[in-house]
């Protein structure tokens, strides 16, 4: 699969944040957006995922099956956690939404290193922990298109190294990523948009 924009401008209402964007990110490969706060990053995030219309131009997903299901996982600023389902439960409930893979959400817990919390209600865990869980839910539901607003937020340094070894592994495993980030994720062969500064 491969995600391409052509002559793609993006903003909201009247206000154009980018424009004239063609993007090429190819299975295999990863597209680091960067900028200053309002920029637009989540913005184009949201028009990458089909969830803001663009205000001119489109974004095409080659190689997609539309018979196949849905195939991008979009994960924004909010951990869309449900503070009095348990860990392993909410990573139940959306792996039900989302579709089921080989990947147990038991075996996704611990691979984010919170396979000691399963049984504790989501609301408890920490911002961090509750941002390792969100990375348990791209692992449940395997979908071939990543794109993650900010995904290392209040991750400490292993969670950040978690966050590259999960990517490496999505990108090895033939997926794209598009991942809008304030910090040095690792991502080598990554290219990099850097979005301009809005008065
Ligand atoms: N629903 C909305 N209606 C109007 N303007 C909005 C709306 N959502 C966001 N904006 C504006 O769009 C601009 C871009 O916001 P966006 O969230 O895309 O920036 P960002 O680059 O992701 O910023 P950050 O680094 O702070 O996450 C901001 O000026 C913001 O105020």
């Amino acid at each position: 699969m491969q995600l391409k924009t052509q002559g793609l401008a993006c903003g909201r209402g009247d206000a154009v944040l980018a424009a004239d964007l063609s993007l090429k990110v190819a299975a295999g490969s990863a597209l680091l957006l960067r900028g200053p706060n309002g920029a637009g990053k989540s913005t184009l995030l949201l028009t990458l995922a089909g969830l803001l219309h663009p205000i001119s131009g489109n974004v095409v997903f080659e190689g997609a099956d539309p018979e196949a299901g849905p195939f991008i996982h979009h994960c924004g600023h909010k951990n869309a956690v449900r503070p009095r389902l348990s860990v392993i439960q909410t990573l139940k409930f959306w792996a039900d939404i989302n579709g089921h893979g080989d990947v147990t959400p038991a075996t996704a817990l611990d691979r984010v290193g919170l396979g000691r919390t399963a049984r504790l209600d989501a609301g408890y865990l920490s911002a961090g922990q509750q941002r390792r869980l969100v990375l348990a839910r791209l692992l449940v539901s395997p979908r071939p298109v990543w794109l993650l607003d900010e995904p290392s937020a209040a991750l400490d340094a292993a969670g950040r190294d978690l966050l590259a070894a999960l990517l490496a592994d999505h990108l090895r495993s033939g997926g794209l990523a598009v991942v809008a980030t304030h910090d040095d994720i690792a991502l080598p062969g990554a290219a990099t948009l850097t979005l301009g500064a809005r008065a």
